[in-house]
């Protein structure tokens, strides 16, 4: 793949009043001065990373927490075969992962047969990163070429009939941080990435959730994958037990702190999105009840279900891509 050039978007030329780079710098409410990512700034990272490597991706996979660790033998990420891995601190303008359980590079190789990059290691609100910066690998992955994303998730069981272990398929999302204004698309709209006013309404993918239904019965782990509906909080610390039951009522079924910002971006520049949660905790919703969640938990369930996982996304990316290649002929 040539170079991205700057002035051509989908193969047609960009009509220079779409051409709006965003400011370079903004400062927030505490006076804290952020470094915006324009459409020219993310161009130059891409093309640092298409000079690190051969590979040429199609779909992108986010590791969700366990899900790609570098302790984690054989995790999601290491499933991936002729890697070639670049670390994010030697990537243009890209933040660090300072999570626990997220190793922070991303990986390029194969899923089967399919070019992917992974994310193993994501950048949460938590950490002290504005929204946009957290999604700022999706936006780098569409200029890679990537056109489908898989995000996966760690998160809390909100719905009763969930078991710790259990793979949510994720049919929708509550923006729940986007209540209060809290966007990733907050701000000036570069029209090259996608409108101002993007829908929501499809973002998950009906025809993937089909397939990775169908998947899931073929892997006979159909009694394990349920689905529903995520909702992502700021985090760090886990929810009160008046905070879940608000979320259970209002039709929640698993809570994270992730994935609703990169599938907003991700949709925002027309990419398509399969998201999922593996459910690593019960959500305490009673006064009685004497648990309490904690990351070291989460990471365990992530261990635990690595092999299945494995499994369970390097299928759905052969059968996506093979969605995508009947879409295109
Ligand atoms: O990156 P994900 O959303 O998988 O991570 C979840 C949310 C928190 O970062 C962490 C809590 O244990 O797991
Ligand atoms: N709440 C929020 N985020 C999470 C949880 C949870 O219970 N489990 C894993 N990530």
């Amino acid at each position: 793949m040539a170079p991205i050039n700057v002035d051509v978007v989908n193969d047609s030329k960009v009509a220079p009043t779409a051409k709006k780079a965003l400011p370079e710098v903004e400062t927030d409410s505490n006076g804290q001065e952020h470094k915006r990512y324009s459409y020219e700034t993310l161009v130059e990272t891409a093309n640092f990373l298409l000079s690190k490597t051969s590979v040429r991706p199609t779909i992108g996979v986010i590791c969700g927490s366990g899900m790609g660790s570098y302790w984690n033998e054989g995790s999601l990420a290491e499933t991936i075969t002729d890697a070639q891995c670049v670390p994010y601190e030697e990537i243009p303008n890209f933040p660090v992962s300072t999570v626990e359980g997220h190793h922070g590079r991303l990986v390029f190789g194969h899923l089967g047969d399919v070019p992917v990059v992974a994310m193993q290691g994501r950048f949460h609100y938590y950490e002290g990163y504005p929204l946009w910066k957290c999604c700022l690998p999706v936006r780098v992955m569409k200029l890679l070429g990537v056109q489908t994303l898989i995000a996966t998730n760690a998160a809390g069981g909100l719905n009763p009939n969930y078991k710790i272990g259990d793979i949510m398929i994720v049919k929708d999302h509550i923006n729940m941080m986007g209540f209060a204004g809290n966007n990733p698309l907050h701000g000036p709209n570069d029209e090259r990435f996608g409108p101002r006013f993007p829908p929501m309404n499809k973002a998950y993918r009906f025809e993937y959730r089909k397939i990775a239904k169908e998947v899931a019965k073929e892997l006979n782990i159909e009694n394990i994958v349920k689905e529903g509906v995520y909702t992502c909080l700021g985090g760090p610390n886990f929810e009160t037990v008046a905070e879940l039951n608000m979320l259970k009522m209002v039709g929640v079924d698993a809570v994270g702190m992730s994935t609703v910002h990169e599938v907003i971006t991700a949709r925002h520049c027309d990419m398509n999105v399969f998201a999922m949660s593996l459910i690593t905790n019960e959500c305490v919703t009673s006064y009685d009840l004497d648990a309490e969640a904690n990351h070291e938990e989460v990471l365990d369930v992530g261990r635990m279900r690595q092999d299945i996982l494995r499994k369970f996304v390097k299928q759905l990316a052969d059968r996506f891509a093979k969605a995508k290649a009947n879409e295109n002929p």
